[in-house]
């Protein structure tokens, strides 16, 4: 089954909303096979946007992801990396629908509260990066039947 990344971010984490995020994922009908509360290294911040390190943004952006508790966690679903990204929302919350989380808890694109991965590729590489593989529990849901 696919797998993506999400992370709420420490803006997130900061403003309470841990909780609600959460229950968007369950009632979606999303698996949670991993989650950990954690800090994030300069390393690991520059490594997961590493793509970005040219852009003028970037010090800013590996200062504020390093700033305080993130929320890490792996989902699993059938096209779970498209519907992650559907429940995130765009990048610029201004531009993101209600009904997404940043578009119903986001301001700015500097403070968009959650990531999620981008394709099928990327989920691998972040889900690698940021998990053990002892850290991703395999299990059933016996309400799958419902969601399935
Ligand atoms: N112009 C900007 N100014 C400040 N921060 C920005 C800007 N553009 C992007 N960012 C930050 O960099 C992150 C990565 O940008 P990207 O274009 O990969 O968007 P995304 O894939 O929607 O975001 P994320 O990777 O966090 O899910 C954004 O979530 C945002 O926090």
């Amino acid at each position: 089954m696919e797998r993506t990344f999400l992370m709420i971010k420490p803006d997130g984490v900061g403003r309470n909303l841990i909780g609600p995020i959460v229950s968007r994922i369950e009632n979606k009908g999303l698996k949670i096979v991993g989650a950990k509360l954690m800090t994030v290294s300069e390393d690991l911040a520059k490594t997961h946007y590493g793509e970005h390190s040219e852009r003028p943004f970037f010090g800013e952006l590996v200062d504020f992801i390093t700033s305080g508790p993130v929320f890490a966690m792996v989902l699993e679903g059938e096209n779970v990396v498209e519907i992650g990204r559907t429940l995130v929302g765009k990048t610029n919350p201004a531009e993101s629908a209600p009904g997404t989380i940043r578009g119903d808890y986001g301001m700015t694109v500097g403070k968009n509260i959650i990531h999620g991965s981008d394709s099928v590729a990327s989920a691998e590489k972040e889900i690698a990066l940021w998990f053990k593989e002892d850290e991703i529990i395999d299990y059933s849901l016996v309400n799958a039947a419902w969601v399935y």
